[in-house]
């Protein structure tokens, strides 16, 4: 679960860019983060994973206090939230393979075991084949499925996307769709800011609207609703 209470970001140059948010995200929610270009959406997001720290207010994540935490303990918290950026983010000299397995090796898990979840997660976004090869190897969209099994290859319960589809042709923003769908129907949470007015249309989950730094509309099985 996530929780913010009255949370407010100021960055160093005087933007703000969440201005007084409260929000409940509960366990196994599929959560789509909306608004026009600059209104915050990936602010909020950071703050969840603390790529960015509030000026103000308690954020909640998985019952610890991350507004609490110290710096040493950041790295731990990570573990358990998945990230996945518009850009992908795989490290370019490590093949598929390794780039997966590099989040497990971090935290000394057994070569045997790591082998085993890297082959899962591959076979879930359809990948295992693909194994040996390198990043720009692959197309976008099949390096997309690999940041995404990288991202749940720990196992988090949570995992946030930020634009996920932003650089993928329309064909394989379904395929990413569904693999978001099929992680969170396995009870993870999915928090997802997009642009994309079909995906949040045809594939309902709760929608929550941010302008200037506010959530200004949070719907169940909300729509886009702005035109582009
Ligand atoms: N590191 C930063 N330092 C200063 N200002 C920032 C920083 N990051 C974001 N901002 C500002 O905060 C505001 C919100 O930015 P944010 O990236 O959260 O918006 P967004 O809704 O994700 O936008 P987009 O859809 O264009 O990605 C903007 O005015 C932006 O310029």
């Amino acid at each position: 679960m996530i929780v913010m209470k009255d949370v407010y970001k100021r960055y160093p140059n005087g933007v703000v860019a969440a201005n007084g948010i409260d929000v409940q995200i509960d366990q196994g929610e599929f959560v789509y983060v909306v608004g026009t270009s600059g209104a915050g959406k990936s602010t909020f997001i950071k703050m969840m994973y603390r790529e960015e720290k509030p000026t103000k207010g308690t954020i909640v994540v998985n019952g610890i206090d991350i507004t609490k935490i110290k710096n040493s303990k950041i790295a731990h918290f990570r573990r358990g939230i998945g990230v996945v950026f518009q850009d992908f983010k795989l490290l370019p000299k490590l093949t598929v393979y390794e780039n997966i397995a590099y989040a497990l090796e971090v935290i000394e898990e057994s070569p045997k075991l790591i082998k085993k979840r890297v082959m899962a997660v591959l076979d879930l976004v359809n990948l295992k084949h693909k194994a040996r090869m390198l990043p720009d190897e692959l197309s976008g969209g099949e390096q997309q499925r690999i940041s995404i099994a990288r991202s749940i290859v720990n196992s988090p319960r949570v995992v946030i996307a930020d634009e996920p589809t932003g650089n993928l042709d329309p064909e394989t923003t379904w395929d990413i769709m569904k693999i978001f769908e099929e992680i969170n129907s396995r009870g993870t949470t999915v928090i997802m800011a997009t642009h994309n007015k079909d995906i949040v249309n045809t594939r309902k989950h709760r929608v929550i609207a941010i302008e200037e730094g506010m959530i200004v509309r949070d719907e169940q099985r909300g729509e886009y609703g702005y035109e582009i």
